[in-house]
């Protein structure tokens, strides 16, 4: 199977969730985590995109050209990507956008309109980014026009084109046949990015991933517009559970959650979806009535939680066996557990 490249778009369509006020400060913390996770593309900005902050879409109270450059400010080896959709943001407010950092861009369009992204994704190119392009609302088109208007976006020079589940509407068949129409008719790579408003967000990266899509669209926590994205977290414990290759790295991902991204949902009175008790106790492999005793054994070995859960399940550990616990944490603590 062909490397997966994970963008989070945690700062762009998670600011649905926060209505559009991820501060600067916001921004710097959550993609510092994420870049340390080893994301490839972190997106940030206003929900709606670059100029998204109108009446229209709702303002931001802060400045985009400030998040941006706060972003490019910590990120080392991810691209700092922004969102284009021609008619809302232009050509002059990608520039300005460079100069503050952006080295990337999705220049999106509805699914059936791509030609109206041709002088965008052009003069993207031109300004050296990586430039993707973005159908959204997929469900509204069948998979042969999805590919006319993919064939256009890659005609205009974009280096990836994404199949866009907007509404979460789609079945994984629906993204099997897309994708897979895509993959055999493109040259350039096949990007997914879903909704989970079915609650398919997972099954259907899974199934993009299956007919050949190698750019895959997460969130931490799952945050963003409606049911919100396919959560990173769980999106790199299933990928590494199915033994693909990527960059991200599991902890670092669940600790950007936890510790990077929920302290400023809180400080904003919002709270994140995702259970990561119960994901790591399902990458584990074990009864997740252990994550009470494992938490207690962890604080008292002064072992990471993930490890010793893991460790159980490596062991097969069921239930009845939760002595096992101790002795598991204790052996992590002493180096006995490879
Ligand atoms: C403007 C939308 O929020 C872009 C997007 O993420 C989608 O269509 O989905
Ligand atoms: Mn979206």
């Amino acid at each position: 199977m062909a490397k997966i490249y994970l963008t989070d778009t945690t700062l762009r369509d998670g600011s649905h969730t926060v209505s559009h006020q991820f501060s600067p400060e916001d921004v710097a913390k959550v993609a510092k985590a994420l870049d340390e996770a080893g994301i490839d593309l972190i997106e940030i900005g206003h929900g709606d995109g670059l100029t998204g902050s109108t009446i229209n879409y709702g303002f931001s109270n802060y400045k985009e050209l400030d998040v941006i450059r706060a972003a490019a400010g910590v990120v080392k080896r991810a691209k700092v990507t922004v969102l284009l959709i021609p008619g809302i943001g232009s050509v002059e407010d990608l520039e300005e956008a460079v100069h503050a950092g952006a080295t990337a861009v999705r220049v999106a369009t509805h699914v059936t309109e791509a030609d109206v992204a041709e002088q965008h994704i052009k003069a993207a190119k031109k300004m050296g980014l990586w430039t993707v392009g973005f159908l959204m609302m997929a469900h509204m088109a069948d998979a042969e026009r999805v590919l006319q208007e993919a064939k256009k976006m890659e005609s205009y020079g974009a280096d990836v084109v994404y199949c866009t589940d907007s509404a979460g509407a789609m079945l994984p068949a629906d993204v099997t046949e897309k994708i897979s129409l895509l993959k055999a008719n493109l040259s350039i790579p096949i990007g997914f990015h879903s909704h989970n408003n079915l609650g398919l967000a997972i099954a259907n990266s899974i199934a993009a991933v299956d007919a050949g899509a190698t750019y895959i669209d997460g969130s931490l926590s799952g945050l963003g517009a409606g049911a919100g994205n396919t959560p990173t977290d769980t999106l790199v414990a299933v990928f590494n559970r199915m033994g693909l290759e990527h960059g991200a790295d599991l902890y670092k991902t669940m600790d950007a959650s936890t510790e990077a991204l929920a302290p400023v949902l809180l400080s904003k009175g919002v709270t994140a979806q995702t259970n990561l008790d119960a994901l790591i106790c399902g990458y584990a492999g074990v009864y997740s009535s252990f994550m009470l005793h494992a938490r207690r054994a962890s604080a008292r070995f002064g072992v990471d939680l993930r490890d010793i859960l893991i460790e159980l399940g490596r062991r097969r550990a069921v239930g009845g066996q939760e002595d096992w616990i101790i002795e598991v944490a204790n052996e992590i603590a002493q180096n006995k557990v490879k």
